[in-house]
C-alpha cells in the first residue's frame, strides 16, 4: 500500500464483507494519536487491546510501554488475526500477543490490566472497567 494512504487522513479499509460492508480497517493515524494520547500510557503498563486489524495500533502501543510492558491485542476474525502476528513480527515486535477470539470477553490468561482500549463498537463487554474514555 502506497505510505501517502496508509498515512492520509482517511481510515483504510482492509477487509469488506460479500456486500461490501467495511468489517476492518486501519483507523486513521489523527484517531488513532488521539485514542492514544487519551490512553496515556506509561512504559511498563500492561495493555490490552480490543480490534487488532492491520496491528500498527498494538505495535505503536509496543512501543509506548517499551521493553518491561506488555501488549495483548485480540481480533474478532481469524484471518486477521493471522496476518497481524505475521506483520508484528515482520516490523519487529514479536512480543506482542496476538489474541484470535471475542474481546468482549477479556483475556483473563493475561490479566491483570492497566489500560484497556478498544478499537471498534463493542457492547456486551464483561469486564468492569474503572474509568472509560470515548471519542465523540
Ligand atoms: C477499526 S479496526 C481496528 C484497527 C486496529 N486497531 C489497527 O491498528 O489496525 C476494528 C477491528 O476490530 C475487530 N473486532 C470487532 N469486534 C471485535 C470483538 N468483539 N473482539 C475482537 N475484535 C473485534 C474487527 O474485526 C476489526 O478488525
Amino acid at each position: 500500500m502506497p505510505l501517502e494512504v496508509a498515512y492520509g487522513r482517511k481510515p483504510v479499509v482492509t477487509r469488506r464483507a460479500a456486500d461490501g460492508t467495511s468489517v476492518s480497517s486501519a483507523s486513521s493515524p489523527k484517531l488513532v494519536a488521539t485514542m492514544l494520547e487519551q490512553l496515556a500510557v506509561q512504559p511498563g503498563q500492561r495493555v490490552l487491546e480490543i480490534g487488532a486489524a492491520t496491528g500498527i495500533n498494538a505495535a505503536l502501543l509496543a512501543e509506548l510501554v517499551g521493553p518491561t510492558g506488555t501488549v495483548v491485542t485480540i481480533e474478532l476474525d481469524d484471518d486477521l488475526a493471522a496476518s497481524a502476528t505475521e506483520s508484528l513480527e515482520a516490523a519487529g515486535y514479536p512480543q506482542v500477543e496476538v489474541i484470535y477470539g471475542d474481546g468482549a470477553l477479556g483475556h483473563p490468561d493475561h490479566a491483570a490490566y492497566d489500560l484497556i482500549i478498544v478499537t471498534d463498537m463493542l457492547t456486551g463487554l464483561s469486564i468492569e472497567p474503572r474509568r472509560v474514555v470515548s471519542l465523540p
